[in-house]
């Protein structure tokens, strides 16, 4: 589903990304981690073509980003749906215009069939109808990311890209949204590229997990190829006192029962 090889970003001297490789497969939710500062949300804003790149490829659902025309772009970002970190919802647009905002862009809907296909998404990430008429200043946290959720699923989209999901949710806020999110994987197909900070969410709902260290992928696979890698950053990470908790005596998707 996306295929990165070799990425360099720089912004002047700095180099953030260096000859990055990094694949993610059709079905899985992949976690992505590292340290504070060391370009995970760059990676991803890089992907999305939201920030330009010195080198490397990057193939999105099979296609060469940088090379298709303007028509087969456009057909792309439809099959991709984002949820930024905080949300980022418009704060002027309730629930259901904020969902609708895709739809409006890329698509020749009706007013009364963008309603109805709001109400479904709405409805799809667990929330209630009357969340349709809110504005963001009206929603919990939680409200928030599920709605940010509902537009990113506004087009249907193959590969989603969520920054930091559950960051901000109490433990229990977060372990519904991780189970919110594996539910959709498993029920619409999506594939889920997901950077996070949240340990229970890559022992409970991540298929494989990648690293960022030392401005590359420093180690991918499952839970228990992070236990056995030699590296400081990632044995403190996955084998420090609050990964203890949940490793102990556990397996993965167990983590949070
Ligand atoms: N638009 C930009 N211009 C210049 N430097 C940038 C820009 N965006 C990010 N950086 C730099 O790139 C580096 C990586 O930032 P990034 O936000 O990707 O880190 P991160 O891994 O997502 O961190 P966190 O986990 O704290 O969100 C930082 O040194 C940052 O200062």
């Amino acid at each position: 589903m996306l295929a990165v090889k070799d990425l360099t970003v720089a912004f002047g001297s700095n180099v953030v990304l260096d000859k990055l490789t990094l694949d993610v497969y059709r079905g899985e939710i992949l976690g992505f981690v590292g340290a504070s500062g060391t370009g995970k949300s760059v990676l991803m804003r890089t992907v999305l073509r939201l920030l330009p790149r010195q080198s490397g490829s990057i193939r999105i659902l099979g296609a060469e980003y940088d090379k298709v025309s303007e028509e087969e772009r456009v057909a792309l970002d439809t099959r991709l749906g984002v949820l930024f970190q905080h949300g980022a919802l418009f704060s002027a647009l309730t629930v259901k215009e904020n969902i609708q905002v895709p739809m409006r862009e890329y698509l020749d809907l009706s007013q009364e069939m963008m309603d109805d296909l709001a109400m479904l998404k709405i409805a799809l990430v667990g929330l209630k109808p009357e969340a349709a008429d809110r504005y963001p200043s009206e929603l919990s946290g939680g409200m928030i990311k599920r709605a940010a959720l509902a537009r990113a699923l506004a087009l249907d989209p193959d590969l989603v890209f969520l920054d930091e999901p559950t960051s901000g949710l109490d433990p229990i806020g977060a372990a519904e949204f991780d189970d919110l999110i594996a539910k959709l994987r498993d029920t619409l197909g999506l594939t889920v590229y997901m950077v996070t900070h949240d340990l229970d969410s890559l022992f409970s709902v991540c298929d494989r997990i990648a690293v960022l260290g030392k401005k590359r992928v420093l180690v991918e696979g499952t839970i228990d190829d992070m236990l056995a890698f030699d590296d400081p950053w990632v044995q403190s990470y996955f084998r420090g006192k609050r990964a203890r908790s949940i490793v102990r005596d556990e397996t993965p998707g167990e983590a949070r029962q």
